[in-house]
């Protein structure tokens, strides 16, 4: 029984993208470029790689111009069967995508797992209804910041801008992902901070909130950091998923002993899934196989601010993000990177209540300060709410106003 199909996108110099799939079905698995007189029937039967259809697609002239000459296009499915490789994410990629990743015409697009396969793996140990009751927040999307500005500076100056983020109404502050283990302010006096901000305020307001502690160092070091992490009081791990790879996330989201959400950024992912023409789709990494890896969230930079996705593309990760995928959790969308306040209807519109809005200079950069800056961005999104648009509730809200005077909003900017 086959347990993984792939579907690949291809660019062809040649017309027979049969006969390209065919390549593909026996290299991955027990050919090679070359005929192998010794191959058995028995064991072609077994382990060869299945073309399951082949479609071509209309020729375009940007494909053919960026390959400097014509091009075929096509979508070509084949099932591996589950004898060729271990239950693990790197033996997959390996099978269907190792050598052939390579050639820098073929664009790894999706992944299909039989459910008895894809019961190998955790999925989130939250979710968005686990992450909603911790916040107790329910009817909204939930609302994020970022550390900004504190490479070389101590624990004491990131409690401020913790303290600061929190007051201004975020439920969520995360370290940035380029925040490293430092002798200015280290992992696990970060966590204690953290720990100790977040109670005075729930203590103080009743109001819940998490942060998201940047986990890093070694990958031999990992698990049991995170351990310790959990055990001193942490609340969320940030983890660079794509630097250290897939399966560590998995380690992680599958130790009992972890028991905090696990929020993956999508630093470094770039390099796999930028090009229309060859690596993997971003649906694929940053939705589908983060979220079976275990992440709670996944980020990905969103159709408007500095850093920007094609508009269908991150609408597919959030979509895999949320999918029905029994028996998996949902895990929670953050549409990120250039983020303000005048962002926020439009990502509101498009990721629906289910989503994080997430924003890091957009709210430092207030003129008014941090505080002040985090308080237009959740004013924001209570404009939505009430159906107001943002210049009626910049009317009665000053900071929302000059942060809108000073970034402007969506559709003013179109
Ligand atoms: C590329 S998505 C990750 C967002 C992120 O980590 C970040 O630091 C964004 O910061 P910004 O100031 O652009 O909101
Ligand atoms: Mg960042």
């Amino acid at each position: 029984m086959s347990e993984v199909i792939a579907t690949y996108l291809v660019h062809d110099q040649k017309e027979d993208l049969e006969k390209k799939a065919e390549g593909i079905a026996l290299g991955l698995t027990i050919g090679s470029w070359t005929d192998l007189p010794q191959l058995e029937k028995e064991q072609l039967k077994k382990h060869k790689g299945t073309v399951l259809s082949v479609e071509k697609l209309e020729e375009d002239e940007k494909t053919n111009a960026y390959f400097g000459g014509k091009r075929t296009k096509g979508l070509i499915r084949i099932a591996y069967p589950a004898a060729n490789f271990s239950a693990d994410l790197p033996a997959v990629l390996t099978t269907v995508f190792g050598k052939l990743s390579l050639d820098g015409e073929v664009k790894l697009t999706d992944l299909e797992f039989s459910s008895g396969f894809a019961q190998h793996f955790p999925g989130p140990k939250f979710g968005i209804k686990g992450i909603r009751e911790k916040l107790n927040i329910y009817d909204r999307p939930l609302l994020m910041s970022i550390f900004k500005g504190v490479i070389g500076k101590d624990t004491a100056f990131l409690k401020d801008q913790l303290a600061e983020q929190l007051a201004g109404g975020m439920d969520l502050v995360k370290d940035d992902e380029i925040l490293f283990e430092n002798d200015q302010a280290p992992f696990f006096e970060r966590v204690r901070m953290g720990r100790a901000v977040l109670d005075q305020i729930e203590n103080e307001t009743g109001r819940k909130a998490l942060y998201a502690v940047n986990l890093t160092g070694r990958t031999y070091e990992l698990r049991d950091k995170a351990r310790r992490a959990s055990e001193a009081g942490a609340s969320a791990l940030l983890f660079n998923v794509h630097a250290y790879g897939l399966d560590v996330l998995q380690a992680l989201a599958e130790d009992p002993e972890i028991t905090v959400p696990v929020m993956a950024h999508p630093a470094v992912s770039g390099a796999f899934g930028a090009s229309g023409h060859y690596g993997v789709a971003y649906s694929l990494i940053l939705g589908k196989l983060v979220r079976l890896a275990g992440a709670d969230f996944s980020l990905f930079p969103s159709p408007y601010g500095s850093v920007a996705l094609e508009k269908s593309e991150a609408l597919a990760i959030a979509g895999e993000c949320k999918s029905d995928y029994s028996p998996f959790r949902e895990a929670f969308p953050v549409p990120s990177a250039g983020i303000h306040p005048g962002l926020v209807p439009i990502l509101m519109k498009d990721f629906g209540t289910d989503c994080v809005i997430n924003a890091g200079g957009g709210i430092h950069g207030h003129p008014n300060g941090t505080s002040a800056g985090a308080a237009a961005f959740s004013s924001a999104a209570d404009a939505v709410l009430s159906g107001l648009s943002l210049d009626e509730q910049a009317e009665k809200d000053e900071q929302l106003r000059i942060a809108l005077a000073l970034w402007g909003q969506y559709e003013a900017a179109r």
